[in-house]
């Protein structure tokens, strides 16, 4: 039966090999994305707030920012944000987060701009650990923007571990001062974003010495260059990192304290604090001031699925233009999307965005809930979140960077360009990887709360009640996998509890294999060193319990019916897929047998050839506009090689036909050689 055309977005000037693709969408492509982005009214605000931009050309790059230099590229987003800001009134709703991250990445684009870490870091930094004096203070004036603020923690020797930071922060009780100081090298502050330009107030991280004696790394408030002339004050030197594989409209920077003097209240103390007589009071938890942190990784799954979304449009999109070759001799040239192989490519990076984004709202929920609980003095639930943070952010950011790849792989030559958008989407999301805690370090930290889940379940059982996304460790798995037993198109209990099997096992295998090295008379820290290979396969597999557990309850929360048929192809694809991801751990203890990993690479299959015709639809669903993709290959019209050649053409390359320094070089080469062989 054909499928009726719900598609609202079909207009004149589409190339008519994307029109034939909307045409065949089995929903409506504004029910999905309503799902995805909330409701109809949050859907209709981004529409507007989208329109609002295209209205306004002074929001717009004056030309495309990828032949900007670096200073233009500064100069280019600064001036757009300060538009931004002064067009949020008339454009958004100010009270509204997401209308305000919206308006602001139609603006100033992907690659960072002057505010990037003020918004993301520095006043979640000071709401999590500033005292009610303290925000009274500075809160206001950094959503009013009288300052802007950085954070600084990472230096050139220590990023990860905040233990031996080198900065210091020695309390003199005399004149109840901080005396900051970068006594080496290494100490040097490193990489905090807008730090070596725009900001002129930072949250620095550094080892708080009272009466002689180190605390640890505590968070300070400091102003570090002057409000008027912007000039690094005296005793604080300042600069940009340089260069770097992308992000580069934002200025990471560096910082050096020589004995630079501020006073006691620039210590943060909501948690732990300092008496004027120096007298320390620790916090009622040692990490909460690293709340931030967490607070970043889990809004950083949300923006995962938002790039590999991005990219996944992008290549979807262009995979229905760009025909070539043939799979019926003679039958004519066909669309690359009906390759078996690109559907392959392609499609699963559309169900892991999916997986992100419901994984992305679900962190961030869990974040405030417990955030929530801790302002009422309740820790219980920090570890979990941390915990669950953590994996949720290495787990997200890995994949979207393989999957941005995947979609820049299968474009082709064309994806080499930067007309496509995919290599920038790339360079900025495989950032995550790295910042806000490198992805191999968060994988131990959830292997350390596995340890002690493993420990509980040797010992008979939980000490407290688990939370929902960990009470499966506490259970007993079935002998055997029911994978492709009792097949329903729409229940995937039995391959999750798969999965969970799988979870189970690798953490009590790291366990056993830990209990023996330590039996044998090992080092408890060598042994732990000696099993984080098998830990870090444990901390995956337990991800991936909670990503496939989140995006089940997702589906079947979807009340849309079209909609949630289309979800339940794309969870499909999503688990089965997974099952090929972890075929090895599933069939190494015998849980399930080839046929069950046949079965399952089948399932794939079949639920490519269903998705295909929805392809577009869904990622039209994703409800990107042309400015946020910023690609060529992408865009929603679909007529991509008239506008491929103009980007071209727009190159400052092409003002000359011949470049200035042609005959001083190439054309001497050939003048000077051609004359050699007249001799
Ligand atoms: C497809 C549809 C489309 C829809 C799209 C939808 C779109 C939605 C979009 C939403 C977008 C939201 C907007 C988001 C915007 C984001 C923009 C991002 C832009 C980029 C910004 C980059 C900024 C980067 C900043 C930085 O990088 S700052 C520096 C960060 N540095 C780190 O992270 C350092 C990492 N190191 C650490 O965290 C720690 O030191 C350590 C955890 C590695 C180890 O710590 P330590 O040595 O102190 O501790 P131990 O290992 O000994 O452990 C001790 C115990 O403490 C526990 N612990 C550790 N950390 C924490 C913590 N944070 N909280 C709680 N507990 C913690 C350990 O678990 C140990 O506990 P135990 O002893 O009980 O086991
Ligand atoms: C784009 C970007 C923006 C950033 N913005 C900021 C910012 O605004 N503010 C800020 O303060 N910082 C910022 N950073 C710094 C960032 O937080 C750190 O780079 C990050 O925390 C990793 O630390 P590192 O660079 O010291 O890596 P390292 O810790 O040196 O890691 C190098 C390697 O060692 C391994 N390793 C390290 N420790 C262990 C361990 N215990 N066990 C096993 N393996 C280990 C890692 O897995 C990795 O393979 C930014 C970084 C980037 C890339």
């Amino acid at each position: 039966m054909p499928h009726q055309n719900l598609n609202t977005y079909i207009c004149a000037g589409d190339h008519p090999d994307i029109t034939e693709e909307r045409k065949k969408a089995t929903f409506n492509t504004d029910n999905f994305a309503a799902t995805l982005w909330g409701t109809h009214e949050k859907l209709e605000r981004r529409r507007e707030i989208a329109k609002y931009v295209e209205e306004h050309p002074e929001l717009h790059d004056p030309y495309p920012t990828e032949f900007m230099d670096r200073q233009e590229s500064l100069e280019n987003v600064t001036r757009k944000t300060l538009l931004w800001m002064e067009h949020a009134e008339n454009a958004i709703d100010i009270s509204k987060q997401e209308e305000g991250f919206y308006f602001g990445t139609l603006i100033t684009g992907s690659q960072g701009h002057p505010l990037s870490i003020h918004l993301i870091m520095a006043i979640p930094a000071l709401m999590n650990n500033a005292d009610e004096e303290q925000l009274d203070e500075w809160l206001p004036k950094a959503i009013n923007r009288e300052f802007v603020a950085t954070y600084s923690q990472t230096e050139l020797g220590h990023g990860t571990n905040l233990s031996k930071l080198e900065t210091t922060a020695t309390y003199d009780p005399k004149t109840e001062e901080w005396i900051l100081d970068t006594p080496t090298v290494t100490a040097t502050k490193w990489w905090p974003g807008n730090l070596g330009k725009s900001a002129n107030y930072t949250v620095v991280m550094a080892q708080l010495i009272t009466h002689g004696k180190n605390y640890g790394a505590h968070p300070f408030f400091v102003q570090v260059r002057d409000e008027k002339t912007h000039q690094p004050l005296p005793g604080v030197i300042l600069g940009d990192i340089g260069p770097k594989f992308g992000m580069n409209a934002n200025d990471n920077g560096f910082m050096q304290f020589k004995k630079f003097r501020i006073p006691r209240r620039t210590m943060l103390m909501k948690n732990a604090q300092v008496l004027p007589d120096g007298t320390y009071k620790p916090p009622l938890h040692p990490k909460l001031g690293y709340s931030s942190m967490i607070f970043v990784r889990s809004a950083v799954v949300g923006l995962m699925s938002l790039y590999l979304g991005q990219a996944a449009t992008i290549a979807i999109r262009y995979s229905v233009i760009r025909r070539q070759g043939e799979i019926m001799p003679n039958a004519g040239e066909v669309k690359i999307l009906d390759y078996q192989t690109q559907q392959y490519r392609l499609i699963p990076q559309i169900a892991r965005a999916a997986a992100f984004r419901f994984a992305g709202i679900f962190a961030l929920e869990m974040y405030n809930t417990v955030i929530h609980e801790i302002s009422k003095g309740n820790m219980d639930a920090l570890a979990d979140l941390h915990a669950l943070a953590s994996g949720l952010k290495a787990v997200a950011t890995f994949q979207t960077a393989l999957g941005i790849e995947q979609c820049r792989f299968a474009c082709g030559g064309h994806g080499y360009s930067l007309a496509s958008g995919l290599p920038q989407i790339y360079s900025v999301a495989v950032g995550g990887c790295t910042y806000e805690g490198e992805n191999m370090v968060l994988l131990l930290q959830l292997a350390r709360y596995l340890r002690k889940r493993a420990i509980e379940i040797k010992s008979g059982g939980p000490k407290e009640k688990p939370t929902e996304l960990s009470e499966y460790l506490f259970k007993t798995s079935a002998k055997h996998s029911l994978i492709g037993t009792n097949v329903s198109s729409t229940n995937f209990e039995h391959v999750i509890e798969s999965f969970e099997h799988v979870a189970r096992r690798l953490t009590l295998f790291a366990h056993s294999k830990l209990e023996k090295l330590e039996q044998s008379g090992m080092e408890h820290e060598i042994a732990i060193n000696q099993t984080a290979v098998p830990w870090r396969r444990a901390s995956h597999a337990h991800t991936r319990v909670a990503l496939t557990r989140i995006f089940a309850h997702a589906v079947q929360r979807t009340t849309d019916i079209a909609v949630k048929e289309v979800l339940q192809d794309l969870i499909k694809l999503y688990i089965y897929y997974e099952v090929g991801e972890c075929a090895a751990e599933l069939l190494e203890d015998g849980f399930a047998d080839g046929h069950q990993i046949e079965f399952a690479k089948d399932q794939v299959l079949e639920v490519l050839e269903k998705l295909r015709p929805n392809a577009v639809s869904i990622v039209d669903s994703f409800d990107f506009n042309d400015r946020e993709l910023n690609s060529v290959l992408g865009r929603r019209d679909g007529n991509v090689y008239e506008n491929l050649l103009a980007w071209a053409k727009s190159s400052p390359l092409n003002k000359h036909d011949v470049m200035p320094f042609h005959h001083k070089y190439l054309g001497k080469m050939m003048e000077d050689a051609r004359e050699q062989s007249k001799m």
